[in-house]
């Protein structure tokens, strides 16, 4: 299997002198192609620390993070910024969206700032994403007046907008009732499939159990990690349970 991510004895800090607070500590992983992956690990432990820096999107001390064999903290801002744009798409907890543009706009809006050229075909493309995910009918609505899931339905469509190779997506179901969140959860896994690898943040075991990989973080490192097979929607019970016995164990 070929590896997107190779992260090599990464260390982060914040704050300075006595303040100084090693909150990544000599953390190594490998993301595979198409892989499902999610980080568990009690608040502070630096999960969506780690998520960033994998990411590209914050500078790490020291180690390597290779992106399909580029070492990220040697690029450029430009050709960082361009991997995240192509290659990387990002959902978070709560979608960020201007309030004076419609649903569609707020999804094509960063691709076309960036690519003027292809408005069309990006505004296309955003419509097959809508109809998919099942917001096809709202795109000319106002971002307040659709609900948390519609919303973060529109986030996954901006997020999907380039086919990058992988999805990151911090507390991506955080803020929605659990309906909501399995039927994001179904649209998460559809994606993933469909041959685009997935790094998720989650403090919930049932959408954890979802994944194929769940690596467990304690206080900057990753203490414990424990595989799937691929979803199919068949043996939650027994998946959530195995997780809800490590979190135990690790006393998360
Ligand atoms: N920009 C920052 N400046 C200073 N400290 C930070 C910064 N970002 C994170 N931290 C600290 O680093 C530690 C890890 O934070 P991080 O957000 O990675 O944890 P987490 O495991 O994702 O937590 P949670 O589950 O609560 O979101 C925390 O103590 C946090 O306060």
């Amino acid at each position: 299997m070929k590896k997107i991510i190779i992260c090599e004895h990464i260390e982060k800090s914040f704050g300075e002198g006595n303040e100084k607070r090693n909150v990544l500590d000599g953390v190594s992983v490998e993301i595979n192609e198409g892989e499902f992956v999610s980080i568990m690990g009690p608040s502070g432990s630096g999960k969506s620390t780690l998520m960033y820096a994998v990411s590209g999107m914050d500078s790490i001390d020291s180690g390597k993070v290779s992106f399909e064999g580029k070492n990220l903290s040697t690029l450029r801002e430009k050709e960082l910024a361009d991997i995240r744009r192509t290659e990387m798409g990002f959902v978070f907890q709560q979608p960020t969206m201007l309030k004076n543009l419609n649903i569609l706009d707020n999804i094509i809006l960063p691709s076309i700032r960036d690519n003027r050229k292809s408005a069309t075909k990006i505004t296309e493309k955003a419509r097959v994403l809508m109809e998919k995910v099942g917001i096809g009918e709202l795109e000319k609505r106002d971002i307040t007046q659709v609900s948390g899931g519609q919303l973060q339905r529109a986030g996954i469509c901006r997020a999907l907008i380039s086919n990058p190779k992988i999805i990151f997506g911090d507390e991506p179901t955080g803020a929605l009732n659990s309906k909501s969140a399995q039927e994001i959860m179904d649209i998460i896994s559809e994606i993933n499939t469909e041959g685009t690898a997935v790094m998720l943040v989650t403090h919930d075991a049932k959408i954890a159990a979802r994944t194929e990989r769940i690596l467990f973080m304690c206080d900057g490192k990753i203490v414990s990690e424990m595989r799937f097979k691929k979803y199919n929607g068949s043996d939650i019970d027994d998946r959530m349970k195995k997780v809800t016995a490590k979190m135990r164990e690790l006393g998360i």
